[in-house]
């Protein structure tokens, strides 16, 4: 008899298989003091870390791509012959193994934070080689993705960059995690990869390793040991269903025919390919950032040009939406001093950098500018994290007299939706960017996962917001689109256009499946649609009376 999980689906599809969970770093034990042999105890230290290093390499030797240079650069950091000697100081100083092993690591990991920068970055790997090493010592299981030996279903507390780096889409056949929330890493990496994902259903937890379950990414739903035989049927409804949504194509469009201008986001250019095929108008978000973070020195203009002269090319006859960095704050450059700062959301971050470094702005506009008069691609630049009128017609101003023509602003700050009509009045479109839209106007760090109920993209103040600024572009006859998470949820997508926006920017996995479900939608569905998801009390009310509709 199987029974049911409920949580948010954030990554459309239907899977069934096996359970398999991430391990959960190991818990220290007391320390014991001194061990009686420190020589025999340095020798089993020595083994534990050959043993995580074998297994690295055992990953690497499976994976491909960067995957497997990350693992393999990893490898090496045990067999540091330095390490075993601070494991052997730590015990001669008195220390139990496991600890001494932990002081270690921790040795290591004091000396890549004092060098700042890419090095300080990898002080996150430190910890996962130490906990490896200590599961290693006290036989507990391998903290991280989980190798069964088959494919499985991810169970997850939440999922963090480091744990998804080799992520094997051909293993992994759906995830489920505890916590997190529509905007967290795991519900942006599923949509990328297109795997099926489940977020804040807490009852995962009491699931034992490999029970069957069948995963419903739209639903939202588990259903734990269901019948074999409607376990494999729904998975075949699903893929039929994918295949004729994925052979629709051409440019977005309501059933009426009104144009909804469907775009892709872009964060690296190890995705340039696979996004370039997708049939887009173009790109709504190109995430600059992968040019500026894990560097020394900020990049030159003439290799920027190269490099968005890469995406240009790939969407020659194309828009693409080219945002400014949105580095500060949680994102620093160790080629900026950034200071301390108490509440990095709040602080100097995004166009707000350009107060301390007005020079890379200017030359990051100036190799946009560059790049655009090398290729035939229709190229526009947004700032992100505005907050007033005068900003945005400053970074409009700045863009225009650099030669691009085509200067807007991306509306996550509510003072910005607030006030839509000033600021499109000084600037020439705007992108409303729902995560961080939703972050500041719930007052909920977005990498919150215990307030994934707050971050939302269904929550009705967000969506207020975005009929605000809608609005304002109507008025004006300027184009508002959305490019945050909230423009790849299907069953979302006509509601924001019936708030009134005129773009809908999403991980290119994402966009067939928007395309179908505005299809299938009226001008009038959607305005109607809108008018139930703001009439709802909150979030869950609101997907589920839109829900009920279809
Ligand atoms: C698209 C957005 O920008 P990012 O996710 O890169 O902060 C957003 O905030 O919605
Ligand atoms: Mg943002």
């Amino acid at each position: 008899m199987s029974s049911r999980l409920t949580g948010i689906g954030v990554s459309a599809g239907v899977a069934a298989g096996p359970v398999a969970r991430l391990a959960s770093p190991p818990e220290l034990p007391p320390d014991t003091g001194a061990e009686p042999d420190p020589d025999a105890a340095t020798a089993r230290a020595r083994e534990a870390l050959d043993a995580v290093a074998a297994d690295l390499d055992a990953r690497a030797a499976k994976a491909s791509g960067p995957a497997a240079d990350v693992l393999l650069a990893q490898s090496m950091m045990p067999r540091d012959p330095a390490l075993a000697e601070q494991v052997g100081k730590a015990l001669a100083s008195g220390r139990s193994l496991p600890h001494a092993v932990a002081e270690a690591f921790g040795v290591f990991r004091a000396a890549l934070e004092a060098a700042g920068g890419y090095l300080a970055e990898r002080a996150a790997d430190l910890d996962d080689l130490c906990h490896r090493t200590v599961a290693q010592l006290l036989d507990l299981p391998m903290p991280g993705l989980p190798d069964p030996g088959h494919p499985y279903v991810l169970l997850a507390t939440d999922l963090a960059p480091a744990d998804t780096a080799t992520l094997d889409p051909k293993q992994v056949l759906a995830i489920v995690t505890e916590q997190g929330g529509p905007t967290s890493h795991t519900a942006i990496l599923a949509k990328s990869l297109g795997i099926p994902a489940i977020v804040a259903c807490a009852a995962s937890r009491e699931l034992a390793d490999d029970v069957e379950v069948l995963v419903d990414g739209r639903a939202g739903t588990v259903d734990v040991e269901p019948d074999p035989g409607e376990a494999k049927r729904a998975v075949q409804v699903e893929k039929e269903r994918a295949q004729a949504v994925a052979a629709s194509s051409g440019p977005g469009r309501t059933a009426d025919g009104t144009s909804v201008k469907l775009l892709v986001n872009l964060g690296s250019s190890a995705e340039l390919a696979t996004a370039s095929e997708v049939d887009s108008e173009g790109v709504g978000l190109l995430r600059t950032e992968f040019l500026y973070l894990s560097r020394t020195t900020a990049p030159s203009v003439t290799e920027q040009v190269e490099s968005y002269g890469a995406v240009f090319a790939a969407f020659a006859g194309r828009k693409v939406v080219v945002r400014t960095l949105d580095a500060g704050a949680d994102k620093p450059l160790a080629f900026v001093d950034h200071g301390e700062e108490p509440n990095p959301a709040l602080g100097v971050r995004g166009w707000r950098l350009a107060r301390r470094a007005p020079d890379m702005l200017a030359d990051q506009l100036a190799a946009i500018a560059e790049a655009r008069n090398r290729h035939d691609a229709d190229v526009w630049v947004m700032a992100p994290m505005i907050s007033t009128p005068a900003e945005a017609a400053a970074f409009a101003e700045q863009a225009h007299a650099l030669g691009l023509p085509v200067a807007g602003t991306m509306v996550e700050v509510p003072a910005v939706a607030i006030r839509a009509r000033q600021v499109l009045a000084g600037c020439d479109f705007a992108s409303i960017g729902t995560n961080d839209l939703g972050q500041y106007t719930l007052a909920a760090d977005r990498m919150a996962g215990e307030l994934a109920d707050l971050l939302d993209p269904w929550q009705p103040a967000l969506l207020e917001l975005v009929r605000t600024t809608a609005q304002a572009g109507r008025e004006l006859g300027k184009p508002v689109g959305v490019c945050g998470e909230a423009a790849s949820d299907p069953l979302l997508a006509p509601v924001l256009v019936g708030l009134g926006v005129t773009s809908l920017s999403m991980a290119p996995a994402a966009l067939p499946e928007v395309r179908a479900g505005l299809a299938a939608r009226t001008d009038a569905d959607c305005a109607r649609l809108a008018d139930i998801a703001l009439a709802a009390a909150d979030a869950a009310e609101a997907r589920a009376a839109v829900a009920k509709t279809e």
